[in-house]
């Protein structure tokens, strides 16, 4: 097995014993020298038991079981040579394997920690065998993982690229438009609606491009290439900081290589260059 083919989420009874472990608590992850598997009894023998507020099994790396601990605390040193890593900079590492497998186990951890007792009746929800889903033995309501879909698209008129930043941004960066999926909107109407509610543009001819997930903390992003057909920027108060038309000779600082972003920005240039077009991760 190579690349991302060493990772395969599941649904593993965490009961089971042996295999690895993960330790996550607020979107990092215990590591030391050896990286982020420890051997599952390792890891149970060194941390206090109050620490630990849930145990999912999530899948299999290399073929051996892995279990992630949700801790109530990524405060400290919890073991000799421990650190804590976020899941970011194990996107920037670039080791898709571990990167998917991080990805999968904090989102199941924070949904399954945010979603202890049931919305509807109250009472306290507990883990459905052989689903991914936590269920409420009073009321019967089963609740799955939490997914918010969210475009993204990239805007050109011509050559031209429409980039845009965001105050969340870091100094300098420029990406493409991006926002979430409202209930009763198609994802070619959710674009428009962004588009015009981020910049006050129309646009056309949309090109449904990829998909990436994005756990930050559970978006599925739904990546689009769009026409710029009427309008002059208006960038939306608080959102928008700055909203402007580049030419591919004076880009600005660009988002991190992997992000589905880049991607759009990278094969948009590609193919009007006719170069070699890039690959997304995944
Ligand atoms: N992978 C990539 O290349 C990129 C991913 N993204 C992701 O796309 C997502 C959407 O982008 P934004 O411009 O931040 O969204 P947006 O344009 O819809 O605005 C964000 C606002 O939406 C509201 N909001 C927050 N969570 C929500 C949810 N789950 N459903 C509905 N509304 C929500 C909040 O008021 C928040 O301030 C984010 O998760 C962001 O991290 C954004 C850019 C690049
Ligand atoms: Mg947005
Ligand atoms: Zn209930």
């Amino acid at each position: 097995m190579t690349g991302s083919n060493l990772w395969q989420p599941a649904v593993i009874d965490a009961g089971q014993a042996g295999g690895w472990a993960l330790a996550h608590c607020r979107q990092q992850f215990l590591c030391d020298a050896r990286g982020v598997l420890f051997p599952r009894a390792l890891l149970q023998a060194h941390l206090p038991q109050p620490m630990v507020l849930a145990e999912h099994g999530v899948g299999y790396f290399n073929r051996q079981p892995v279990c992630v601990l949700e801790l109530a605390d990524n405060a400290g040193d919890l073991l000799p040579g421990g650190f804590w890593k976020g899941l970011r900079q194990f996107m920037h590492e670039g080791d898709l394997a571990t990167f998917r497998m991080l990805g999968y186990a904090a989102q199941v951890a924070t949904w399954a920690r945010q979603h202890r007792f049931c919305g509807s009746c109250g009472g306290p929800l507990q883990p459905l065998s052989g689903e991914r889903a936590m269920a409420c033995p009073s009321c019967e309501l089963h609740h799955y993982p939490r997914l918010s879909p969210s475009i993204i698209v990239l805007i050109s008129r011509g050559d031209e690229l429409l980039l845009a930043r965001s105050p969340r941004f870091a100094a300098g960066v420029y990406s493409t438009l991006a926002g979430f999926v409202e209930p009763g909107e198609s994802i070619e109407e959710c674009v428009r609606r962004e588009v015009r509610e981020e910049v006050a543009l129309e646009v056309g001819n949309l090109r449904y491009i990829a998909s990436q997930s994005w756990p930050f903390p559970h978006s599925l992003m739904l990546g689009f290439h769009a026409d710029y057909v009427a309008g002059e920027i208006v960038p939306q108060p608080e959102e928008i900081e700055d909203a402007r038309w580049f030419t591919p000779d004076q880009l600005p600082p660009l988002p991190a290589h992997g992000s589905i972003a880049r991607y759009l920005i990278e094969l948009y240039l590609a193919r009007r260059s006719g170069t070699a077009e890039p690959v997304l991760p995944g």
